[in-house]
């Protein structure tokens, strides 16, 4: 009997075999590698896949391109989505930088998390965004400001307060979203095509902020 999968389970495991290859085409050239994953709820079943590759876990450094400002007892902590659906098994080796300090705010943490994510090993195999269905990526909003889209600036990371989302996060700016040497977008749904299509048809980033990653180039991961 041959089991179905569904077209979102296929474009996970494509997209961990994709990701994985990356990986391991670095981790020949240099000691350890660097992967930037995205929260939400689209990353789930590509954790899943892709903690099952088999892989150096113990020579892969691991970060968020952004997070909300909660505890990781929160059910909206990226990090938390993290730790319980990629870093299990022998993924569990790879050594996490989470983007959140014991500071109250991220106005006052940003300093410190912009320190330990400036250590990492930059340009990053990959950064895997995710897309709202208001453009945003990362945490990077239509109404976030203009700091994190600027792509000249040397902030690593932003306080980002936007209208539209209830917590205050912290994100990577784009600027040092660009710093990867491969950039995926991973989205699902009729929705989501059609904000990438409005995207692909303007050029302004404050309005549809993914517009800030169209030319990295973005490889394009979606299922209906
Ligand atoms: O708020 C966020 O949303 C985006 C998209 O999330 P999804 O639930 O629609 O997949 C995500 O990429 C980002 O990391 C997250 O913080």
């Amino acid at each position: 009997m041959t089991t179905e999968i569904s077209p979102r389970e296929r474009l996970a495991a494509q997209l961990a075999e994709a990701v994985a290859g990356a990986l391991s085409a670095d981790l020949e050239q240099q000691p350890r590698a660097l992967l930037v994953v995205s929260g939400g709820s689209t990353p789930v079943t590509f954790f899943a896949r892709l903690a099952a590759m088999a892989l150096p876990w113990e020579r892969i450094d691991v970060t968020l391109a952004d997070e909300r400002w909660v505890g990781e007892d929160n059910a909206d902590s990226n990090a938390r989505l993290v730790r319980e659906q990629l870093l299990v098994g022998p993924a569990a080796a790879a050594k996490f930088h989470p983007l959140t300090s014991d500071e109250g705010t991220p106005e006052q943490g940003a300093a410190a998390v912009a320190e330990r994510i400036a250590t990492l090993p930059w340009p990053a195999s990959a950064v895997i965004l995710g897309m709202g269905g208001d453009g945003h990526t990362a945490s990077l909003f239509p109404d976030s400001g203009e700091l994190g889209l600027a792509l000249t600036t040397d902030e690593a990371v932003v306080a980002v307060r936007a209208l539209s989302v209830p917590q205050p996060r912290i994100t990577l700016s784009a600027a040092y979203l660009h710093r990867a040497r491969r950039h995926i977008l991973h989205i699902v749904g009729d929705n989501k095509r059609s904000v990438l299509a409005r995207a692909l048809a303007g050029d302004d980033a404050r309005e549809l902020p993914i517009r800030a990653f169209l030319a990295c180039p973005l490889a394009v991961y979606w299922a209906p």
